[in-house]
């Protein structure tokens, strides 16, 4: 992975890969339209690395090993100090290792540590002469880089004037944002320019380019400054101060730095913060609405970084903590088109497989057609794919530079895929003039699942027999179903009849939570549907929402509480069918959120005294003893009762880890990060009180969990959670129809789908 290198067998293996990074590097640092992805390319740079330390004697004098930018890029303007790249640590470990052999060379501890993302762009400096943008200058071979003053108005953050008449040199990153690379392709693609393959290609293109008839925006981060002949007295100053002070005083011109963002530098004292605040970037890093690849760590104090000096290549006072790539270039293969259970249109990019940060991806997401279009995607053609965290994957853009011509449009359907009913094209998002009712079945067996209603007995099977016969038309109709009409269609004897009457019995009074949960709503899986519940405590006052109150929901932005509103608004019809069949719309132990104007109190109220109060909660291993009956989404459930958060993953900001029996990797991690953990008996002392008396939904529900499975059917539980999870982060109708379709298979196998099923399912 991030650590392995080409193997180079012989000398000539050696010569050509010295060849094909150093012209990778050429293209990549001239105009970003390199051949490889980085992964690819630093693989490369690590095999030339190893030839070289065993064959020392037969190193290319084009080698790219020790050089800034792999000694491939060029300039004409000397720096005043040479801007160097940075060397690399993949672990704490090593990361440890190299504090201890800076320690040794400057011959004490070090002070104090920023440590601040790693900005995905490129390097440049800006020469300010009396508080006038003079020049802009790129890193070049780290002695002398090109000028590239032109480009400079359009780069955000990089003031014309700064707020005081000071004469200095500010170093930083320019790069494009997520927003401002979706924006930049569109422009370039309507001028019938071809997209740029990724942010770092877009802002390393953008900044060269010189009479382009359209404008791009870059965004500018600064991470340091230095006199320039004729600073006189802020000389001393900004040779003097600390880092991180030196960053504040930066921010003090009006430069822009990465101080308003969620991963701002922060300044710590030991190794362990270090490694905490790694650990928090790189748990935010998918979310950011700009690339990072990864954290750097800089001895805080002027005198440290002095006598600690610099090598050829890098200072010895930074280190960057790599993080793994996340982006690949792949060939897209094919576009399917998949009906989501609203009759969302939704298309799917089959990709040939690759492996990004630890999984395969073979599929990613493409929104709508107006986005393949603005993408300028074709079949055949050869994709940036990114993924990070539980983010799907998501095409960035065709490397345009990479294409044969061989290259075919994208074929939009001119029919339901499904239904083959016509399409409603009026909006971005294409869906099945029929609606919800293209995918009735889908819908019906999704609300009946174990993590809704939970009507044991209603396979997908059954559902495509009530649907057939015209008793079921919506999930609603479940309700009203009579023991005659289930009598009369095939195998349905009087005890599976009266059987699965019962069970629709019980569905009636599950809690709003799950109802809620049932309905389908996108961007609404289990956990999102319990925190919506558990905050507006009624289906009226979650009918009654408006978006902005639904963005009071932790975890709910402003698009997916518009998103939300407006479909809840469409299934109106639907929930006063439920009302009506006397289904339950109420949260057990929740109480309605505050009248508007009252609501500063909101979140200091009700939840402030529960056990779990503001805790992030992580479960993992088999539960025994009171838990032992208790499912995932079970265990999830329970957890927010009390007023905590549950997660799927470990990171520094758990607060609590319950660990069962076989409980692996997440275990290790969190006792790495110090975090609390607590055995299933301990845990479920603490909210003893919300087993049995008041939290009588989950003890209720605690015979339908996966009553002693084994530690390998939890194990798949969380697989499933975490499909759970994703479908809420993005909210993608084709996520959607992932878990749907996990609830389908399981539902078809009964109550105890075994690990390959579901397996399967996840998989399909
Ligand atoms: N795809 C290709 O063909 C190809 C070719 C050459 C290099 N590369 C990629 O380029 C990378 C190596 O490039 P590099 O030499 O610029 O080194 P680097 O990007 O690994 O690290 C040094 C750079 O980090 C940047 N940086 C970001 N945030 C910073 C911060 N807060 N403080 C200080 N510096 C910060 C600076 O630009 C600095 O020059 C590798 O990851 C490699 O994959 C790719
Ligand atoms: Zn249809």
């Amino acid at each position: 992975m991030t650590n392995s290198a080409a193997v180079l067998a012989d000398a000539a293996a050696y010569a050509a890969a010295v060849e094909e990074a150093s012209r990778a590097a050429a293209a990549y640092y001239a105009t970003g339209e390199s051949t490889l992805d980085d992964d690819a390319y630093d693989r490369l740079a690590r095999g030339i690395a190893a030839y070289e330390a065993a064959h020392p004697d037969e190193i290319h004098e084009s080698s790219p090993t020790g050089k800034v930018a792999g000694g491939a890029a060029v300039g004409d303007v000397p720096h005043t100090v040479p801007m160097l790249s940075l060397d690399n640590v993949f672990s704490a470990e090593q990361f440890v290792t190299w504090t201890a052999s800076l320690e040794r060379r400057i011959g004490r501890p070090v002070a104090a540590w920023s440590v601040e993302p790693k900005l995905d762009g490129l390097a440049v400096a800006a020469r300010y002469r009396a508080g006038r943008l003079e020049q802009l200058i790129t890193r070049g071979d780290g002695t002398a880089g090109e000028d590239v003053s032109h480009a400079a108005a359009a780069v955000v953050g990089l003031p014309e004037r700064l707020d005081a008449p000071v004469t200095l040199e500010v170093r930083g990153e320019i790069l494009m944002t997520n927003e401002q690379f979706e924006q930049g392709n569109a422009i370039r693609t309507e001028h019938g320019g071809t997209p740029f393959a990724n942010p770092r290609n877009g802002a390393a293109g953008t900044l060269r380019a010189k009479d382009r008839a359209y404008r791009v925006e870059t965004t500018f981060f600064a991470y340091g400054a230095l006199p320039l002949a004729g600073s006189g007295e802020i000389t001393e100053t900004l040779t003097e101060l600390p880092h991180s002070e030196l960053l504040a005083y930066v921010a003090g011109l009006g430069v822009h730095t990465a101080a308003a963002t969620e991963v701002a530098p922060v300044r710590v004292s030991t190794v362990g913060e270090v490694q905490a605040r790694v650990e928090e970037i790189a748990a935010l890093r998918a979310a950011l609405p700009f690339g990072i690849d990864g954290i750097v760590i800089k001895a805080d104090l002027a005198a440290d970084q002095r006598e600690a000096g610099s090598g050829t290549r890098a200072p010895r006072w930074a280190i960057a903590h790599k993080l793994p790539a996340v982006e690949k270039i792949t060939r897209l293969l094919s576009v399917e088109w998949n009906v989501g259970r609203t009759g969302i249109i939704a298309p799917r990019a089959v990709l040939e497989p690759v492996e990004i940060d630890g999984s395969t991806v073979g599929y990613a997401t493409l929104h709508n057609p107006a986005d393949i279009t603005r993408r300028d995607l074709r079949l055949g053609d050869q994709v940036m794919v990114y993924k990070a965290g539980d983010i799907i994957p998501r095409i960035e853009a065709p490397v345009a530079h990479l294409r044969t011509g061989d290259e075919t449009p994208i074929a939009f359907p001119e029919s339901c895929p499904q239904c083959g009913s016509e399409i409603d094209m009026s909006e971005q998002r294409w869906r099945c003039t029929r609606g919800r009712n293209c995918r009735l079945v889908a819908s019906v067996s999704y609300a009946a699942g174990r993590d809704q209603l939970d009507i044991e007995g209603l396979g997908a099977t059954r559902v495509v027999q009530l649907v057939d016969a015209g008793l079921v038309t919506d999930f609603a109709d479940l309700f009203t179903l009579e023991r005659d009409q289930l009598l009369a269609l095939d195998r349905m004897g009087e005890t599976s009849t009266d059987n699965l009457l019962a069970a629709i019995e019980t569905a009636r009074s599950r809690p709003l939570s799950r109802v809620f949960c049932a309905l389908g709503v996108r961007g609404t899986g289990r956990s999102m549907s319990r925190r919506i519940a558990r905050y507006f405590a009624t289906m009226d006052h979650i009918v009654a929402a408006d978006a902005e109150s639904l963005q009071r929901v932790d975890g709910i932005g402003k698009e997916k509480a518009a998103a939300v509103v407006e479909e809840l608004a469409e299934l109106a019809p639907l929930i006063e069918k439920l009302v009506r069949a006397g289904v339950t719309m109420t949260e057990p132990g929740a109480t309605p959120p505050p009248e508007p104007g009252t609501e500063e109190q909101e979140g200091a109220g009700a939840g402030a005294e529960l056990p779990l109060a503001g805790m992030k909660v992580v479960v993992t291993g088999a539960m025994t003893g009171a838990l032992e009956k208790l499912s995932r989404n079970q265990m999830n459930e329970l957890i927010e009762r009390a007023g905590g958060k549950s997660s799927s993953s470990v990171s520094a900001r758990t607060s609590l880890l319950v660990a069962g029996e076989k409980a692996g990797s997440k275990r290790t991690k969190a006792e790495g990060l110090g975090i609390r953990i607590a055995d299933p008996e301990e845990f479920a002392e603490l909210l003893a009180d919300f087993l049995t008396g008041e939290g009588t939904a989950v003890a209720e529900t605690g015979e339908t969990g996966l009553a002693g499975e084994a530690a390998a059917a939890v194990a798949v539980a969380e697989a499933v959670v975490e499909v759970a999870a994703v479908a809420e982060v993005v909210g993608e109708a084709e996520v959607v129809a992932v878990a749907e379709v996990v609830a389908v298979a399981e539902a078809e196998a009964g109550r105890d789908a075994g690990e390959t099923e579901v397996v399967q399912a996840v998989q399909a």
